[in-house]
């Protein structure tokens, strides 16, 4: 099967230092949600796995987290398309969980699941755990520029990360 894991924050949606904190500040990035349902279309099975320490730090509940991810399935369907499993990690970043990126465990959650191996699936992401997790389970590290990317990329990235301007560039490359 064909498998595309991305990142959430800065990857879909706009992301924020100040956290995403509300149905309101999920704000999709232009062109993501299109790039997702053409994916779907084109038969690859798009999962997500996604860092939610906010939930663990108080700043929002599960309930806000599963209406963001109601409203992404949402937007993708009316274009034709689907989202796969979400994957998150509710923990703060000392609680030693084994899920939090750059941990590659919801990348593990999300192969199980479909009963299919990481090597070499694309994990999209915008930060350096991300490209972390991926490198962890031996799948591909993809960044993305959009979010922190730029950021992530000025500061160094694995030399084996592929790497695109947003999304929409990797559905462009894919489909
Ligand atoms: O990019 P994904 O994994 O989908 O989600 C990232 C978010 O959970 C938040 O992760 C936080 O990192 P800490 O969890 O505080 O280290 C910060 O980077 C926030 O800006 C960001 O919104
Ligand atoms: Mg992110
Ligand atoms: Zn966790």
């Amino acid at each position: 099967m064909k498998l595309l894991i991305l990142d959430r924050d800065g990857v879909i949606n706009f992301d924020s230092d100040a956290y995403i904190k509300s149905l309101e500040e999920w704000l999709p990035i232009p062109g993501s949600i299109e790039a997702i349902a053409q994916l779907s279309k084109a038969g690859w099975t798009v999962a997500v796995a996604t860092n939610q320490s906010g939930i663990a730090r108080g700043y929002y509940p599960l309930q806000t987290l599963e209406a963001m991810h109601a409203r992404l399935r949402a937007l993708v369907a009316e274009q034709g398309g689907e989202v796969g499993l979400i994957v998150h990690c509710p923990h703060g970043p000392d609680e030693g969980c084994d899920c939090r990126k750059p941990k590659p465990g919801m990348l593990r959650t999300i192969a199980e699941h479909y009963q299919v191996p990481l090597a070499g699936v694309w994990f999209v992401g915008d930060s350096k755990g991300d490209l972390e997790a991926a490198l962890a389970v031996d799948a591909q590290p993809v960044l993305v520029k959009t979010g922190k990317g730029q950021r992530t990329l000025e500061k160094g990235v694995p030399e084996s990360t592929l790497i695109f301007d947003d999304l929409a560039a990797i559905a462009r490359e894919l489909i």
